[in-house]
């Protein structure tokens, strides 16, 4: 089965849209975990315990795991959310040239999708998007104020480099693995790109901490009701003042945001 279509099944199993956003910050974790072996995986554990029946999906970002006690950390993450049905979108943003964008799409093996980042064309994508199996999120419109700075530019067409960007997308999706990731701080972008590229699911980023949009994420975000919405912080580091109670307090963020994606979905 490929990526959408387990994807599909998770977001009916759960009635959830929420992408559980696992980014770590090491200075942000309790206290009473930093003497563990590895107090990320510590947290992420008692994250997924309170959330993963709220989560369609989990998504680490790999910037909080980038040195060696990061990486087996994410390793007993991943196998952790999988050992409860979740599947898991590594927010790795990559590509390179093809000898070494081959290397980067091993990481497809462990996870069930992948953030990519299509400046350096399609032969950097390729490894990616032929693993049929596999779902491949290209960045589309990000949500920082900085997407504008190349993602609007307009071209000789008169379109803004992100349309291209969706077109593109949509060109190389020979084997229905392919979404694009879209800000829920743009959602006149969002609309403007569920028109141009209806049968495309989106992972939409920027909902709490970035103060985006979840009416416009829900109702733009997905395709035949697949997509996801993403939260991070808000989830994660809900309970930040409690202490030992502090996951208690991400449970009921991630069911406090499924509760209000779930107004806005058909
Ligand atoms: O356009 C983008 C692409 C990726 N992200 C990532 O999503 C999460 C958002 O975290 P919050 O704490 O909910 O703000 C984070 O991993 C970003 O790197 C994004 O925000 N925007």
């Amino acid at each position: 089965m490929n990526f959408f279509d387990r994807l599909h099944d998770r977001i009916r199993t759960v009635d959830s849209v929420v992408s559980v956003g696992l980014d770590p910050d090491p200075s942000r974790i309790p206290d009473h975990l930093q003497d563990h072996d590895l107090p990320r995986w510590a947290f992420n554990r008692r994250i997924i315990d309170t959330t993963h029946e709220h989560a369609a999906v989990y998504k680490p970002n790999a910037a909080f795991y980038e040195d060696p006690d990061g990486w087996r950390a994410l390793e007993e993450t991943i196998a952790y959310a999988h050992g409860k049905d979740v599947p898991v979108l590594l927010d790795a943003k990559r590509a390179d040239i093809g000898n070494t964008t081959r290397q980067y799409a091993e990481m497809l093996e462990t996870v069930d999708a992948i953030t990519v980042n299509p400046y350096m064309g399609r032969d950097s994508l390729q490894p990616f998007l032929a693993d049929e199996k596999s779902g491949v999120f290209i960045l589309c419109r990000t949500s920082n104020p900085g997407g504008a700075d190349i993602q609007d530019l307009e071209l000789e067409t008169g379109e803004p480099v992100y349309e291209r960007v969706a077109a593109l997308a949509d060109l190389w999706n020979d084997n229905d693995n392919v979404g694009l990731v879209v800000g829920a701080t743009k959602p006149e972008e969002l609309e403007e790109l569920r028109e141009q590229v209806p049968d495309l699911p989106f992972l939409v980023p920027g909902v709490g901490a970035q103060g985006g949009d979840a009416e416009a994420a829900v109702e733009y975000g997905l395709a035949d009701g697949v997509g996801l919405v993403n939260s991070s912080r808000g989830i994660i580091f809900a309970g930040e003042d409690r202490g030992e109670e502090f996951a208690k307090a991400s449970g009921q963020a991630a069911k406090r945001l499924k509760n209000r994606l779930n107004q806005y979905r058909a």
